[in-house]
């Protein structure tokens, strides 16, 4: 065997170390799709991400061709099928124009007192845009695409967006929610209140059919008889 082959040799701590093999969480084949409610994968745990290489670089550029495609403003890796900490936005919404922020391992650490109501729409849920409230500015942590840290407040527009994937995510909060409960990641809908979401559960209920005729499986969740989680995550943000 070849020096260079042993395991733990200098050339396997290089390779790794350079990230030649992307991490397994972090592996993507484009051209990438939009994952719709109600898939599990919206539903699943992200994780953290501790590896910044040529890989996630070319995971945030894929991501933002998927966004621009599909008229988004926002996308998170999930959203892509790829469950890790990983979102990216441009309020502008347009190649070119606005700023495109990428954020990894994002935390919020204080949110504004001050709430808004904006008529969000979500890229897995096709078509459906419905009133929600959220405070109007956060003060944020996160690291950039190389890993440098970030710390920033951001309001209005940019507030919105980076909340909104924040839920995709699932903060630190909520993760902690989850330990005690048998929630998963956060839909724009969850967010609603009762009289917002009567106006589109029968959208929502065609999507789970859909769902259901497009993979031969039952839903993994109905909106059918859901109250919705609003007491729930009132205190956490
Ligand atoms: C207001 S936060 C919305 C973020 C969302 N990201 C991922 O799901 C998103 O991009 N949703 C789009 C449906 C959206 O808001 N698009 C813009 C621009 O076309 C719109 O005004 O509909
Ligand atoms: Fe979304």
């Amino acid at each position: 065997m070849a020096d260079s082959d042993r395991p733990n040799s200098h050339e396997d701590c290089r390779r790794r170390s350079h990230g030649v093999s992307p991490p397994a969480d972090l592996r993507f084949e484009p051209p990438l799709e939009v994952v719709k409610y109600p898939d599990p994968i919206l539903r699943a745990r992200n994780k953290r991400i501790n590896t910044f290489d040529a890989n996630l670089r070319a995971l945030a550029d894929e991501m933002f061709d998927v966004m621009y495609k599909t008229d988004g403003i926002g996308l998170s890796a999930p959203q892509v099928g790829v469950n890790v900490q990983l979102m990216v936005f441009n309020p502008a919404g347009v190649k070119g124009e606005g700023e495109e922020i990428v954020l990894v391992n994002p935390v919020v650490y204080k949110s504004g007192k001050r709430s808004l109501v904006f008529e969000e729409g979500c890229l897995s849920f096709p078509g459906i845009y419905a009133n929600v409230v959220r405070p109007e500015s956060v003060k944020i942590e996160a690291q950039d695409v190389t890993g440098a840290k970030i710390k920033v407040k951001l309001s209005g527009l940019p507030a919105r967006v980076f909340q909104h994937e924040f839920d995709h995510l699932l903060g630190l909060i909520t993760t902690l929610l989850i330990l005690f409960g048998d929630l998963q990641g956060i839909l724009f809908f969850d967010r609603m209140t009762m009289d917002v979401l009567e106006t589109v559960r029968e959208e929502l209920k065609n999507l789970e059919k859909k769902y259901e005729e497009r993979t031969g499986l039952t839903s993994p969740e109905t909106v059918e008889n859901y109250q919705g989680t609003k007491d729930v995550f009132s205190f956490s943000r």
